[in-house]
């Protein structure tokens, strides 16, 4: 079985102290864990294989993450909500077994209005939004361009392949977005500019489908790390509401294959602005630097699972207690980079007036916070505000130094 199809957390990964931003990254402690048999009790790789894709090659550094399974968080199996929270701390990125993740009927789990937990329904509809990103990037680039909505303020919408930047030099990305709000979905606020394919009413459906249950995992892992940081009862929940207003947001990426040389990457080296990320990837291509390491690591591809990842909003409530790590996109590796990537996220966000700051009402962050010597709190911005600074801050012709997050002085350029 390859490295990343364990549970184990290689020392690989976890090595020296990460160097600090300006939330001081701890050091994360070396948890050796157990091997186990695999959360989806799959007896062999084959089941976390995209056959239908060139194999994702086995000699190139990838990064152990953690494997957990969304189907003993449901059961509270109590080492599986340990394990959620030391990725969370330690790594801040994990893949999430879905398959066969439903609560079972007896089960009174507390969920957020009409969001649906259910990890098959999400591996399904994730399979049925590929196959529509698809028919959105194949429209011409004309027509594209109508959806930039970049001059009206908006990160909404379409971003044209190089509209982007991937440094402070100015270089240019190499992908297409395209981003649909949450929002917009669920008629909390006015229908967006989109493309006729994107106004379908089936495809509508769908899209809010996907946002509904991705949130309802949200929850559930905000719901954990609520419990494990010992804040008041729903407290992060409550800064999440799948009706309330936020820049919640579903985005296509797609990236074209590259001529043999050139090597730039998809996308440059960040940390995620929001809460929680939900990452649908089938080709590799996605990288990360590790706590501690100088080392780029792929996270290769795992049919069945989701990648999540935590984000700046969670780094600045907690002061640091949980992890949003560093990461790019470049070239998928091997024969794999002949094909063009595209990868499907959910960015659950804090809600838009959601003042980015240490929460109260908990001894663990209060203690991490003292520790720290008590910073002087930074600017007091809302999450919409930070969120638009930082996706017009790495937009070609923005604001490249405000587009910063809580990454600091690991980021290279
Ligand atoms: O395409 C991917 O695998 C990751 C994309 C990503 O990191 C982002 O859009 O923030
Ligand atoms: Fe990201």
């Amino acid at each position: 079985m390859s490295q990343t199809a364990t549970s184990q957390l290689g020392t690989s990964a976890i090595a020296a102290p990460a160097s600090g931003g300006s939330y001081p990254a701890p050091a994360p402690e070396l948890h050796h864990l157990k091997q186990e048999p695999s959360p989806g009790g799959d007896q062999n790789t084959d089941d976390l294989t995209f056959q239908d894709l060139p194999p994702f090659p086995d000699d190139v550094p990838t990064a152990p993450l953690l494997r957990l399974s969304l189907k003993k968080l449901l059961n509270r199996d109590p080492e599986e909500e340990s394990n959620l929270w030391r990725a969370c701390c330690d790594v801040g990125f994990f893949y999430l077994d879905l398959r066969d993740g439903s609560p079972s009927k007896r089960d009174s789990f507390h969920e957020d209005g009409d969001g649906e937990l259910n990890g098959d329904g999400l591996l399904k509809d994730a399979e049925a939004l590929f196959q529509l990103g698809e028919k959105v990037f194949t429209l011409p680039d004309e027509e594209k361009l109508k959806y930039d909505m970049k001059d009206q303020g908006s990160y909404f919408g379409y971003k044209g392949l190089g509209a982007g930047v991937i440094d402070s030099k100015g270089t240019r990305d190499r992908n297409e977005f395209y981003n649909t709000s949450k929002d917009d979905l669920l008629g909390i606020s006015k229908r967006l500019l989109a493309p006729p394919v994107l106004q379908d009413e089936g495809n509508r459906t769908l899209l809010k489908s996907y946002m509904q249950r991705s949130h309802a995992i949200v929850s559930l892992i905000l719901g954990q790390l609520n419990t494990q940081l010992g804040l008041p009862a729903e407290t992060l929940q409550s800064l999440h509401r799948l009706r309330g207003k936020s820049g919640d947001q579903v985005r296509w990426v797609r990236a074209p294959p590259q001529q043999m040389g050139e090597q730039i990457k998809a996308l440059g080296e960040h940390t995620d602005f929001g809460s929680v990320t939900i990452l649908f990837n089938r080709l590799g291509g996605l990288q990360i630097l590790p706590p501690g390491s100088d080392e780029w690591c792929y996270v290769k591809p795992l049919k069945g699972h989701c990648v999540v990842n935590m984000g700046d909003a969670l780094v600045k409530f907690t002061s640091g207690i949980l992890r949003s790590n560093i990461h790019r996109v470049v070239s998928p590796p091997g024969q794999q980079g002949n094909s063009t990537r595209m990868s499907l996220v959910y960015f659950a966000r804090p809600e838009d007036e959601v003042v980015l700051k240490v929460l109260q009402g908990s001894e663990m962050i209060d203690e991490k916070w003292r520790q720290q010597g008590s910073p002087v709190e930074e600017e007091q911005i809302t999450a919409k505000e930070w969120i638009l600074r930082r996706a017009m801050g790495r937009r070609a012709g923005g604001d490249w130094a405000k587009g910063g997050g809580t990454e600091g002085d690991r980021m290279k350029q």
